[in-house]
């Protein structure tokens, strides 16, 4: 939970990126964000507004053109195991079991195999797995191998955890059971959520804090605190999400998304 001081573990500064030719248009332009010790940050904004380019830069997959991200004080050069990733499509390896494709970054970083397997099987113990450890990915559902993933991401202890848009194939019983799991691991690691999602609903009722961008280039315009995620149990999610609050904040972020909409079709004619 947040502290009254919280520290920043990821600082992004004056970032700025140009996919191509350096002289091409910007997708992002004078980002800058903080994101402090056990918050859960939600991202929205209309399609292609930047939001997978900032979290990759945050991951260290792509470098900015311009301003720095910066992890406890250190630049991000690349990815690395203190950052979890989870994407919408987890790319989980055909050939191994669940327990190995959940092993695998253990055993990249060279932990000893009974360690990494005990570990491995405490994670899929964590998201509800354990029974199908010896599946292989095509034998799970969407829900499960997104499960995956997340335990995946997480037997490494991440301090930051990036997701990008994790839940939007999945339907809508599993996507909710998913929130709630997910919520539950936040709660329980203390770990740093960045969060990517299409859908203001779920932004409001897992995030601490959210973030709306604009297009063309994309920018933070607007950021909400918010603390319904605090309340809410499985029982509960419904309650809140029909709370007069809950649905103030939905329809001042739904305006300001359709208001960027708007704006990018009167451009096109
Ligand atoms: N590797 C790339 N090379 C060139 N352009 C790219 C690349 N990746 C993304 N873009 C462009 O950058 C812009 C932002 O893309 P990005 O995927 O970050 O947006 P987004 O907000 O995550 O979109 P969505 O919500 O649809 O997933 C888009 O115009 C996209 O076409």
């Amino acid at each position: 939970m947040l502290e009254k001081n919280p520290t920043a573990i990821i600082s992004v500064e004056n970032v700025s990126l140009a996919y191509g030719a350096a002289d091409g248009p910007n997708v992002l332009e004078e980002i800058d964000l903080k994101l402090h010790e056990g918050e859960f940050v939600c991202l929205l904004g209309p399609s292609g507004c930047g939001k997978s380019t900032l979290l990759k830069i945050i991951a260290g997959l792509i470098q900015p053109s311009a301003g720095s991200a910066v992890m406890d004080g250190i630049h991000i050069t690349g990815p690395e195991w203190h950052r979890g990733v989870v994407f919408q499509q987890p790319p989980l390896y055909s050939w191994l079991s669940t327990r190995e494709n959940v092993r695998f970054g253990l055993k990249m970083r060279k932990i000893p195999k009974a360690e990494g397997l005990k570990l491995a099987d405490e994670y899929l113990d964590k998201v509800g797995l354990l029974q199908y450890a010896g599946h292989k990915p095509y034998e799970l559902s969407g829900g499960m191998k997104q499960r995956v993933a997340i335990a995946r991401a997480l037997v490494n202890s991440p301090r930051v955890l990036l997701m990008d848009e994790p839940f939007g194939a999945l339907d809508a019983l599993t996507r909710e059971e998913m929130q709630q799991l997910l919520r539950n691991i936040w709660r329980e690691t203390g770990c740093t959520i960045l969060f990517i999602t299409h859908d203001v609903d779920e932004a409001l009722s897992l995030g601490t804090r959210v973030l709306v961008m604009s297009r063309s280039p994309g920018r933070i315009i607007r950021e909400f605190t918010t603390s319904f995620t605090c309340g809410i149990t499985a029982e509960s999610t419904g309650q809140a999400r029909y709370s007069p609050a809950f649905l103030k904040l939905r329809e001042e972020i739904l305006g300001l998304i359709n208001k960027q909409k708007l704006s990018s079709i009167n451009n096109l004619n």
